[in-house]
């Protein structure tokens, strides 16, 4: 199904929860909504779910207004943080509820509602634990059930609001992947909460950046990472180091046509303040190393500069010693690697 969001705001006494947001989902994509705690995204979703009414706005499925729908009739299935099962029924039960509290006319018989649960319980692979109770799986199995759970109605549009915020990296990553392919294969519009940029750049065909109730930027992981608009979408999504254009004086590039200047910290290349420029065109920062951080595959030098500290990833080459703080530096970034910034 289509989702269309048409400029909606909310209000909840004097803060403004969400401030005219509009965006356009086709069938079967997987949209983040990604921002900082307190950004909307929850209250987009209940919105969405006919949990929460809109001040302004309206939300359309397939092009029909359901904005005054009311939720059991919207078709939509809802998966939270916390898994919100119910422990005194088991596994199988809890899938099958959502079919037993349909409207009378769409509720299914409790052959098929059997039929369904069972089929679902497939997809998730749950089948052998169906007379489990929730208090005998783990978290990553609990997310499954609550999945089913959401996917048993056939919904028309799926909402995750952090469905893999409680549980660990392992599992967490394991789940999203098999998450992306079940989507796929089922072609089912998504809108998945996260403030995690990594699972959202990881899976999603679409990002959304939300900030104190206004919607940023949208575009897909690629896009959001080398085009940022602005500073919050650039810093929001991987590191950034952020440079006013003012500050860059007569070696600013003439491309740059922002206020504020981005690179990225894999971007700009280490060398000792005595060597030549790289050829080329590039801009040339200089400053003192400030302090380094080990991070695995990198090494991430802070150099401290007039006109503000730069971070700078160098490659972590096993046997080669890390550049000493106080040690004159100069970085060289290449022109086609700035990006301009509007703010
Ligand atoms: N029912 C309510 N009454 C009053 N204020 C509310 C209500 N629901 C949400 N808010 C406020 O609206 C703002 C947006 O909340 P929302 O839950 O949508 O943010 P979020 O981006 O999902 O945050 P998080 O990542 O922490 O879940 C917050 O400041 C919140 O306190």
């Amino acid at each position: 199904m289509t989702l269309h969001i048409d400029s909606v705001s909310k209000r909840f006494g004097q803060y403004q929860a969400l401030d005219s947001v509009s965006i356009n989902i086709p069938k079967g994509e997987l949209v983040a909504l990604l921002g900082p705690s307190g950004s909307g995204k929850t209250t987009l979703l209940r919105i969405i779910a006919g949990l929460e009414t809109p001040d302004q706005g309206r939300v359309l499925f397939d092009g029909e207004d359901a904005t005054d729908v009311a939720p059991r009739y919207r078709q939509i299935g809802f998966v939270f943080q916390h898994y919100a099962l119910f422990p005194h029924l088991s596994v199988f039960e809890n899938v099958a509820f959502g079919l037993r509290v349909m409207a009378r006319e769409a509720r299914p018989s409790e052959e098929q509602i059997r039929e369904r649960v069972s089929e679902i319980l497939k997809l998730v692979r749950l089948t052998n634990l169906g007379e489990r109770f929730p208090a005998q799986l783990s978290g990553g199995q609990r997310q499954r059930v609550a999945l089913a759970r959401a996917l048993v109605i056939r919904p028309r549009v799926l909402l995750l609001d952090e469905p893999f915020g409680a549980l660990d990296v392992t599992v967490r990553t394991e789940l999203r992947r098999w998450l992306r392919e079940l989507q796929q294969e089922l072609g089912l519009t998504t809108i998945f909460v996260t403030h995690d940029q990594e699972e959202a750049s990881a899976i999603c065909d679409r990002i959304a950046i939300l900030n104190e109730g206004k919607l940023l930027q949208t575009g897909s992981p690629v896009d959001l990472f080398t085009m940022p608009a602005t500073s919050f979408v650039a810093g929001f999504l991987g590191s950034a180091n952020i440079l006013a254009r003012e500050s860059l004086g007569a070696g600013a590039p003439v491309g740059i046509s922002g206020a504020k200047v981005a690179f990225r910290p894999a971007d700009g290349k280490l060398s000792t303040s005595a060597a030549a420029p790289a050829p080329g065109g590039h801009l040339r920062l200089s400053g003192t190393i400030q302090h380094r951080e080990f991070l695995g595959s990198i090494v991430r030098y802070a150099i401290a500069r007039t006109g503000g500290e730069v971070q700078i990833d160098a490659p972590f080459k096993a046997g080669e010693a890390f550049i000493a703080p106080g040690t004159e530096v100069a970085v060289d970034i290449p022109h086609d690697a700035l990006i301009s910034l509007n703010s």
